[in-house]
């Protein structure tokens, strides 16, 4: 059997370079590519690449992904910085392409999936929750996607359940004493020297408080998501939102 052709944009950076690596020692795939900032888009259409590994910067992806999903190449996506504003530019470009698919996983990480699943689940039962995101000082964005998700997540299934809003007697703060406000949950964003990726949801009702926990403590835990990813968005056209899709969790 041929083996998949895989590009990786963003080839030199963090995770980008273990994607890389990754990617070259599968057996069923052939790194076709391996793009840096400045490299030409069109050597994607030269190789022949069939997936593009996308793991730039949110400044980055968009024009990335575009470029792919008019020639045909589906994509792997982990850049962060998506809102519904780019997810429906993205949606527009599949339209127009509808045997393309593309997957944007807001973390490739399995503990990190069923952290934001075990959040999900959880959500309804507290009055209170909150999330603590803990990275490496290097990141640019705040905060992580996979925070974001995280909340988005949470208040759905709270919104679903009819919970009141939560409780908080604040009425003086300092500028993000209390987080960012997303969707309602406080989300708190940690950078500090010796970090990977990590993230905390404290959920409280009464007399009891619940912590969920996730530690990346190396790039090499997205690894396994980003193979599961580029192997199964060739037979999932269109846009994929995360990771869960393509496992089995229920
Ligand atoms: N979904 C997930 O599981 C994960 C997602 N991420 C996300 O992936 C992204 C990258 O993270 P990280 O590796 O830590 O960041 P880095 O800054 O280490 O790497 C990004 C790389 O992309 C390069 N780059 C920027 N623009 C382009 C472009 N147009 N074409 C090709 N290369 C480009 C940068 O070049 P230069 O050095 O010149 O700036 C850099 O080498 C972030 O958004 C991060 O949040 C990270 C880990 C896991
Ligand atoms: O920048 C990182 O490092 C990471 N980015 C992603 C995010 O913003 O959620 C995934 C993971 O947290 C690592």
């Amino acid at each position: 059997m041929s083996k998949l052709r895989v590009a990786v944009l963003g080839a030199k950076g963090r995770i980008g370079a273990e994607a890389v690596r990754a990617v070259a020692a599968a057996e069923d795939l052939e790194l076709v590519a391996a793009l840096g900032r400045g490299d030409g888009l069109e050597t994607l259409v030269e190789a022949g690449a069939e997936v593009a590994v996308e793991l730039t910067e949110p400044a980055s992806v968009m024009d990335n992904l575009e470029f792919c999903v008019r020639h045909g190449i589906h994509g792997v996506v982990g850049t962060t910085g998506w809102t519904d504003e780019r997810l429906a530019r993205l949606e527009g470009w599949l339209d127009a392409s509808p045997t393309t698919g593309v997957l944007i996983a807001p973390n490739f990480s399995i503990g990190a999936v069923l952290t934001m699943r075990f959040a999900r689940q959880a959500a309804r039962f507290f009055e209170s929750v909150e999330v603590i995101e803990l990275h490496h000082p290097n990141k640019v964005d705040a905060p992580s996607g996979t925070a974001a998700r995280t909340a988005q997540l949470i208040a759905e299934a709270r919104r679903e359940a009819g919970c009141a809003p939560q409780p908080d007697a604040t009425t003086t703060a300092l500028d993000g004493a209390r987080g960012a406000d997303v969707d309602g949950v406080p989300v708190h964003s940690v950078r500090l020297r010796g970090l990977l990726a990590h993230q905390e949801v404290l959920l409280g009702g009464e007399g009891e408080t619940l912590t969920i926990r996730h530690d990346s403590t190396h790039h090499s835990s997205f690894m396994p998501g980003i193979l599961l990813g580029v192997r199964r968005v060739v037979t999932a056209p269109g846009l994929t939102f995360g990771l869960e899709h393509f496992l089995d969790l229920d």
